[in-house]
């Protein structure tokens, strides 16, 4: 059974007692905007993250997504990848591949991974080459406000750290303003060298999911979507607003345990 979703500062929160329910209501919710998206504007761009985010979009491949949802206009991207190659156990290509990718019809050239055979740098590179194509022949959209691409949705973990793609906490990449796409050689979180969407693209997208579950992120989570103050640690989730866009968070009950009002959410 969901619990109640609660709205604070334009940001939508939907809770779940068990993954099970949070995976489902993540494939609804997907499947949706996708339908929606494609008849407006005959494509739909998502691009995903890695992590724990990737099993829970898992039932995409399953019925009755599997046959309802028309895949020949999906474009999928990554928000961020390891420099690392595409078969390597660390890719989130691969993650993704393996879990739910591999198993939808999709266009093979609308996968659109980050080239394995380059530097991180070369990488980025090339990743923001692509992308800028694509939007000039309008594939993706292009955001009205800022200089950049506009996603139709960018699905995000968070770390227990508060990173969110490889934008790490008190990392100069948080202030990168006019690359879309940059890459970082000492993240904290292993393998070291990572390729990842900056953060004016990805408040440009027209949505934004995170997915986040388990008690060790409470605390963050608490940090990333409730109003704490000034004295709030940098927190690369909280830097999510989408600035003509929504933001939704997909949280399991022990993740949002300790969000403000949370023994609202209590049995
Ligand atoms: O490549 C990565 O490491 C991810 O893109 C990263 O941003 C991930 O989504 C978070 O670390 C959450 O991961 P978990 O959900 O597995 O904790």
């Amino acid at each position: 059974m969901a619990l109640p979703g609660a709205r604070r500062d334009g940001v939508e929160l939907r809770i779940h007692e068990t993954l099970e329910e949070l995976s489902t209501d993540l494939a609804d919710y997907i499947s949706d905007l996708s339908e929606m998206t494609i008849k407006e504007r005959g494509a739909f761009c998502i691009a995903i993250s890695g992590g724990s985010l990737v099993s829970l979009m898992g039932k995409l491949c399953q019925a009755p997504y599997l046959k309802t949802i028309d895949w020949g206009g999906w474009h999928v991207f990554w928000a961020d990848e390891r420099a690392v190659a595409k078969n390597h156990a660390d890719s989130n290509y691969k993650l993704a591949k393996d879990t739910f990718l591999s198993k939808i019809p999709f266009v093979p050239s609308y996968l659109h991974s980050i080239n394995d055979s380059l530097t991180a740098e070369k990488a980025a590179e090339e990743y923001e080459f692509v992308i800028r194509q694509l939007v000039r022949t309008r594939v993706i959209g292009a955001s009205e406000i800022s200089d950049c691409p506009k996603f139709d949705l960018i699905v995000l973990g968070m770390g227990c750290d508060g990173h969110v793609a490889s934008l790490f906490p008190n990392h100069s990449v948080l202030n990168e303003k006019s690359d879309w796409v940059t890459y970082i050689i000492d993240s904290p979180k292993p393998p070291p060298e990572r390729i990842t969407f900056t953060l004016p693209v990805i408040n440009s997208s027209s949505n934004v999911a995170v997915v986040v579950t388990g008690s060790n992120k409470a605390d963050m989570v608490h940090l990333a979507i409730d109003d704490v103050g000034p004295e709030c640690p940098s927190v690369p989730a909280k830097m999510i607003h989408p600035i003509d866009g929504k933001l939704l968070w997909f949280l399991d009950k022990s993740a949002a345990s300790k969000l403000d009002g949370a023994t609202q959410f209590s049995d």
